[in-house]
């Protein structure tokens, strides 16, 4: 965050906000000893990020089940389209009260397109087929662990143009390290495309570290270290308190989680995660780029 902020290069950005921004840059956490990296520098509202990921497994693209859990980070994109679509001004309360009561609404200003829930679990073949990467990814991982192929990406270049934002978590790859000593290891990579460090990492990175842990569970296997690739790195200029106050505070341990046994991948709930030890400095409200 520090070298983004004192190194990045100053740049317009599609939102009109403006960004500083550097090109390339690798973090690698530990996984084995049961910590995630969850930011301390500031509170992240980690039981979101847990709904966000169980959403995204269960290949959901309607902001409604989100608004129902209390989830509202994704409900300005879809707002947005209704205010253009249709000009009336809605606040954000009474758009999502709106979402919530009327069900023909939600399924037309609810939905977010062929966005990351769609491709990892609906992904639509030229054949008309579709494609279940996460299924494929866990049979992959389970009966061929020596593979280099076990991926899954949310970037289809073919439906790009029918989503709200494209991926920017876009494309994730594991390894199974054998081991002698006892079972044996699976990593992760998350290649990001483009990240606002200040309000999606936080939560980017410790659902992608989440989701090693879920996959490690299901397959038998012990966690390894969740290794990030982010592409274009920026923190939007209107985030200067944020930053400030994030780089001012003395990072903390983090936490441990723990998972509890689920039937499959897609039957975690928030109910199955804990987290002991997780003691981070106050919430900083930072505004979002739209
Ligand atoms: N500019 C931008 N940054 C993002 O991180 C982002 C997008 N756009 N568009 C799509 C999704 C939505 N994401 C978001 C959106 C908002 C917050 C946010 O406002 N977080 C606050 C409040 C969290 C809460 O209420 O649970 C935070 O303090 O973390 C986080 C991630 C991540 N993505
Ligand atoms: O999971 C997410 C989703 C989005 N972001 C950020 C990265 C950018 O600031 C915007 C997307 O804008 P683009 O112009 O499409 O790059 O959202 C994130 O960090 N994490």
């Amino acid at each position: 965050m520090r070298q983004v902020w004192t190194k990045g290069s100053e740049r317009r950005d599609r939102t009109g906000v403006g960004t500083r921004a550097l090109f390339g840059a690798m973090l690698r956490f530990d996984l084995s000893d049961g910590t995630v990296p969850l930011i301390t520098t500031k509170r992240v509202f980690w039981k979101s990020a847990v709904k966000e990921l169980v959403w995204f497994l269960a290949g959901q693209t309607n902001i409604r089940p989100l608004v129902q859990q209390g989830v509202h980070i994704w409900t300005d994109w879809p707002m947005e389209r209704h205010r253009n679509a249709t000009g009336e001004t809605l606040s954000r309360d009474a758009f999502e009260a709106r979402i919530l009561s009327d069900e023909a609404f939600a399924a037309e200003w609810g939905e977010l397109g062929p966005v990351y829930g769609k491709q990892w679990r609906r992904w639509l073949g030229p054949d008309g087929q579709t494609h279940d990467q996460i299924e494929a990814l866990l049979s992959s991982l389970k009966n061929n662990p020596a593979s280099r192929r076990h991926i899954f990406t949310g970037w289809n270049v073919a439906e790009l143009g029918g989503m709200a934002l494209p991926p920017c978590h876009m494309t994730y790859q594991y390894f199974v390290e054998p081991r002698s000593d006892g079972p044996d290891r699976l990593s992760g990579i998350l290649y990001q495309r483009s990240c606002d460090l200040g309000l999606g990492f936080p939560f980017n990175i410790f659902e992608a570290a989440l989701l090693v842990r879920m996959l490690a569970a299901q397959c038998g296997y012990a966690p390894g270290e969740i290794i990030w690739m982010g592409a274009d790195v920026h923190l939007y200029l209107n985030h200067a308190h944020l930053v400030e106050t994030m780089l001012a505070r003395e990072p903390r341990p983090f936490p441990t989680l723990s998972l509890s046994p689920a039937a499959s991948l897609f039957d975690y709930r928030l109910e199955h995660v804990t987290l002991t030890g997780y003691d981070p400095h106050p919430a900083i409200a930072a505004p979002v780029a739209v």
